[in-house]
Formats: C-alpha cells, structure tokens, sequence
C-alpha cells in the first residue's frame, strides 16, 4: 500500500507468523511512465528482490506494476523477472488523480480491451512459471463493467484477480459491495480474490459467504490488527485464538521503529510512526495514548525516547494492557 505499507511495516507484519499467517504480500505499487526504469529503483520500493523476494521473515513478495503502455510495462515487468521476482501483480484500481489524468490505474477499467492488452504484454514478457496477477475495483464511476474487465484481465492471462469490492467514485467509503465479488467470480475461470473493508474475523466471515470464496486480501485491516491474519487461521481451524494485547506488540512496534529509522530519511521518520499508530489506535486503546505522546514530536530522538520507554514500561508491567 502505497505511502503506508513499505519494507518497512512487511517486515514487522510478517514477523509475527511468518508464511503460517499469510501466504503472500504485494508491495506498493510501482509507477511506469514511458520509461525501463533501472534496477536500483525497484530494489528502493521491493529491497525484498534481493533476498529471495521474501520479507526477513520468509513470506513471499510480489511487486506491483502501475502504467497504461503494454509494451512498456512488459518491458520493466521482465526486468524485475531477471531481478528475482517470484510473479508479477498489475494494478487497476489506484483512484489517485495523478495516476488516474496519466490514464493509469482504475482509469484503465473504462477500456477492459486495453487490460487485456497490457496483462497478455505482460503475460508474454514473463517466463511460464512465474505468475501474473491482477488487481481491480469494481469500475471506475459505476460496477456495470465489473465482470467484462475481468474476464479482458483472464483472457489476456492474468492467473488470479484481487477486486477490491468499490468502484473509484465510492473511494475508500463502506461499504464494500462484497456480493459483487461473487458476481464477478461467477464470469471468470481464474482464482477471484476479495478486498475491502475486512477489519474482523467477522467481517472476513461476511465476505466469504459474499463474496462466495475463500480467498481473502487483508489491507488497511492488517495494519490496524496485526494478528489479524492469525485470528483468521485460528477461526478457520475452529479455534480462537488469543487476542494479541498492546503489551504483547511492543516488540513488533520497537522493531518497526529500527526498520523505519534503517531506511527513511529523519525528516520522515516520526510521521511513520504517527501513521502506523493512528491505525492501531482503532484496536488498541492503549495506542491512543503513545500517539497523544509522539503526535506533537518530529524530532526522531523526541519519538524514539518515547517509543523505547513505552516498551520498557510494558516489559516492567507499569503500564495497563489493552
Ligand atoms: C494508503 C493506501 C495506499 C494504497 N496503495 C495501494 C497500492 O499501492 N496498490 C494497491 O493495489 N492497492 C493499494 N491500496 C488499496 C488497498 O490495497 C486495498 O485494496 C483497499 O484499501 C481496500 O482494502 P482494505 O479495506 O482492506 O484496506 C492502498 C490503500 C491505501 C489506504
């Protein structure tokens, strides 16, 4: 996720199981514009390319391409094959105005044949055995071509398609329209996989009867409950399993400041830590008051005083668990 779901927090999320809780991340997506961009600016948004294409923990990342030119595309998704990429994910649902004047992301999802053309590019340019994926919305100002762009994304060879259950005009605004997924699922023969709005085991229940399937993309849902993806592993198998308290992340949120402070510049570091925060503040009382602590700070010295003390504080059992 772009601008919130970096190298930076892949690695802290995945920490926590490993390939046991999810089987796969995709990574912010990467903007082609006309140009075979040069290795060093892939291993900047997907450093994992060097390792095996996997977080330190060892879950599988794919990188994500965003662009409007078939060829070009194919172009810079062979280079990232020759990189190490494990497969190769294509974005159609970015909403951005940016992206969407230069007629990329959901803007493609007004020309289902120029998805085709871009993933069957694609397709061609990538050796057999690595996959390509797609990712959509429903349709950019309404859903009506929801199941033409997906069946343009599985002619053209896309393996697996994610839809993220909103078209562009209803942005990030619930609900999402998880019954949709089921429709669009209904028209294609490739793997469907449903987005959007799944912050709860409950919500992920809900979907799956919607959506009528299985497969499930977490978002910002994740990023707000790390152990999501570990309840729903545990729900799956009937169990429950035990809710990870604010104590219990402090390592996870220690770790994540190293991370931040390893590979973003200082003036950036303290808003990372903000963002993160305000997200975990939705599921974890207790993040309210760190974020009330750092909110006013900038100086990476100022927050990471805090963020240790908050640490040493729960390690010594003087702070009340969430
Ligand atoms: C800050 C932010 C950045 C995002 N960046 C990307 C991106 O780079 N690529 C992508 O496919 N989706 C991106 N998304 C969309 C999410 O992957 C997801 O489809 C959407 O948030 C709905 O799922 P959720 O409700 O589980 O978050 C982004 C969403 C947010 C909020």
């Amino acid at each position: 996720m772009e601008g919130l779901l970096d190298v930076t927090l892949r690695d802290t999320l995945t920490r926590l199981d490993g390939p046991a809780g999810l089987d796969r991340c995709v990574s912010e997506f990467i903007r082609v514009t006309g140009t075979l961009l040069p290795p060093k600016a892939f291993l900047r948004i997907v450093p994992e390319l060097a390792q095996g294409s996997r977080t330190p923990a060892g879950v599988t990342v794919r990188p994500q391409l965003l662009g409007s030119d078939p060829a070009c595309l194919a172009e810079n998704a062979a280079r990232l094959i020759e990189l190490g990429a494990e497969g190769i994910d294509l974005n159609f649902g970015c909403p951005a105005k940016v992206v969407n004047r230069h007629g990329g992301g959901a803007m493609l999802l007004r020309e289902p044949e120029r998805l085709r053309a871009i993933v069957a590019a694609v397709r061609r340019a990538v050796p057999a055995d690595r996959p390509v994926s797609a990712k959509m919305r429903l349709g950019y100002d309404d859903d009506r071509d929801a199941e033409a762009c997906a069946q343009a994304l599985a002619d053209g060879g896309a393996a697996e398609i994610v839809v993220h259950a909103r078209t562009r005009a209803q942005g990030y605004r619930p609900p999402a329209w998880w019954q949709r997924v089921a429709e669009v699922r209904a028209a294609v023969a490739v793997p469907v996989v449903a987005n959007g709005e799944i912050w709860t085991v409950d919500d992920a229940r809900r979907c799956r009867a919607e959506a009528g399937g299985l497969d499930l993309m977490l978002g910002r849902g994740l990023v707000a409950d790390p152990c999501l993806a570990r309840a729903l592993r545990a729900a799956d198998a009937g169990q429950l399993a035990p809710p990870l308290g604010w104590d219990a992340l402090q390592p996870q949120i220690a770790h994540f400041w190293q991370c931040v402070n390893a590979r973003i510049e200082a003036r950036h570091r303290a808003g990372r830590l903000k963002q993160w925060l305000n997200y975990l503040r939705r599921v974890h009382p207790a993040a309210q008051s760190l974020y009330d602590a750092v909110r006013t700070l900038n100086d990476p010295a100022a927050v990471a005083a805090r963020v240790l003390g908050e640490a040493a504080q729960r390690r010594s059992g003087s702070g009340a668990s969430a």
